[in-house]
């Protein structure tokens, strides 16, 4: 029975299998472009080490004795050091919760570095406030360890499995174990030594250890003082029992497959979270009906398909306010076509395509859409695709980003609107709602297709927005639109 994705899972599923950027900060974005968050940058570490670090401290609250802690985001919330992942609180986007963007980051530096593909589910909730201090310190027992991990949910096997799979990737950075690590040379670096030989996720860590190679400084020390060497404490802890197992980079992947699974899905015990979430067959994104240059309306959209083999697809439609096109008649073929290569599909053995239509609508309006795939009906399960209203729309070709930052939108012309918005969310390393913006007549542009042009700046440059209208005591709403549409800005 499948509908249009709902908000969650659309934004998690588009992002896990496309690569679609909305709403998302870069450091999440960052590990969507294949390895260059895997390698270090200079010797600040790497942005996939970073995500892997960061959820397991903010996991680490867990509590399994009483169900309290878990992914929650309770580190940004506690001022624990590592909140500078997200150094603001606010909801990424209104969709999404931070836990949530959290776990899709530690999916994506796992695959993205050439790990297994960790299952991921949503529905994660921030919590409002701080966690019990739960991380562990490298100074610190191994009963001491034995005990958080029991906390967290894990047997001692899976705490030294755990750590190997963190451990695979990054290093330690001479600002936080000056005792460990040299200071380096340059500038804004911070000189670091990786826990192996290799960046990427792969079970060197394991067998550099087995055979006594491993430069890592938590099992090797320095100076001999063994007073951090946790990892030697917590790898030898049953006779490296544990350890050998995982020198089968099967084993290892599969191994950290599931517990890194378990790590991200370990929440507070009121939390439901969903199923795993699966690439969608049929996937219809970046729906934007516009009044076109002329005196047209045009219907933007990407249609996503799983297979790697080339169809035919055809996009039909219905007008809104006839039934000139009801039965079909009215079509059109992609204007362009491409293959979705993300590391994550990659590991999953798929090659999607990603199907642009940029069509002029002749008739009035459309009110729903569908497409013929190889003459089979995709009609989202029988109902189409609704475009919900028409009275307000944004416009992406005529919006100009850089020097102005201006948004435009189309209100039809038989109303006058009391008020038209939008309430943007700031995408850059942080994404952040910033205050209403008021978009007023642009008597510049002139009417087109039926409708008045509207517009405001506002200062940001890469965001997502929501645009309101006020018409007649109603609201109309235009959701999460993006910057990314905007042509010149973005082609
Ligand atoms: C006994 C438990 C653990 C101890 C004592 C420990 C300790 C440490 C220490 C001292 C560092 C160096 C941090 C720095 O220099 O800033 C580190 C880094 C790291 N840890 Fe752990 N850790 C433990 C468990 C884990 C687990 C379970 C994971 C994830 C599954 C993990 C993931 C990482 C990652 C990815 C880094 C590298 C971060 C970077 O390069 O920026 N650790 N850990």
């Amino acid at each position: 029975d499948y509908h249009w994705p709902s908000p969650l899972i659309d934004q998690l599923e588009g992002l896990l299998y496309e690569g679609k950027q909305e709403g998302l900060p870069d450091r999440v974005v960052d590990l969507l472009a294949q390895l260059n968050g895997c390698i270090p940058q200079d010797n600040n570490g790497s942005t996939a080490a970073e995500w892997i670090r960061f959820a397991y401290h903010d996991m680490a609250t867990h509590n399994i004795d009483d169900g309290t802690g878990g992914l929650d985001n309770s580190i940004n919330v506690g001022g624990d050091l590592e909140a500078a992942m997200f150094d603001f609180i606010d909801f990424p986007n209104k969709y999404l919760f931070y836990s949530d963007v959290t776990a899709i980051g530690v999916v994506l530096a796992t695959v993205g570095c050439g790990g297994p593909v960790v299952a991921l589910r949503g529905g994660r909730i921030d919590a409002s406030s701080a966690g019990p201090p739960g991380v562990p310190t490298p100074d610190q027992s191994l009963d001491d360890f034995i005990e958080s991990f029991r906390k967290q949910g894990f047997t001692q096997e899976e705490m030294i499995a755990l750590v190997a799979c963190g451990h695979t990737v990054g290093g330690v950075h001479n600002p936080d174990f000056p005792t460990l690590v040299p200071p380096g040379n340059i500038q804004f670096e911070d000189n670091i030594v990786l826990f192996d030989g290799t960046p990427q996720f792969d079970n060197a860590i394991v067998t550099q250890y087995l055979d006594g190679t491993t430069d890592d400084l938590l099992v090797i020390g320095a100076n001999g003082n063994s007073t951090l060497s946790s990892d030697l404490r917590v790898f030898s802890s049953d006779g490296n029992v544990t350890m050998q197992s995982l020198a089968s980079p099967e084993n290892f992947a599969s191994t950290c497959a599931t517990l890194l699974g378990r790590m991200i899905d370990t929440v507070p015990s009121n939390v439901t979270l969903t199923d795993g979430i699966q690439p969608l067959p049929v996937k219809v994104a970046g729906v934007q009906l516009a009044p076109g240059q002329d005196d047209t309306l045009v219907l933007n959209l990407t249609l996503r398909l799983l297979s790697n083999t080339a169809r035919q697809v055809t996009l039909h439609w219905a007008d809104r306010d006839s039934t000139t096109c009801a039965s079909g008649t009215c079509s059109a073929s992609p204007t362009n076509s491409a293959l979705v290569t993300t590391p994550l599909v990659g590991a999953l053995g798929l090659s999607p395509i990603k199907y642009t239509f940029s069509t002029p609508i002749a008739d009035t309006s459309i009110g729903t859409f569908w497409f013929e795939v190889d003459g089979q009906v995709e009609n989202n399960g029988g109902s189409g695709y609704a475009i919900e209203q028409d009275r307000v729309l944004f416009v992406p070709g005529r919006s100009t980003l850089g020097a102005s930052f201006t948004i435009v939108a189309a209100v039809r012309n038989d109303s006058v609107p009391s008020r038209v918005y939008i309430n943007p969310y700031q995408r850059d390393t942080i994404v952040i709602r910033t205050a209403s913006v008021n978009l007023t007549l642009d008597a510049s542009i002139p009417p087109a297709a039926g409708y008045n042009f509207y517009s405001g700046s506002v200062f940001a440059q890469d965001f997502t927005f929501d645009l309101f209208a006020e018409i007649d005591g109603m609201i109309y709403e235009e959701e999460f639109r993006d910057t990314h549409w905007i042509p010149s800005e973005f082609s």
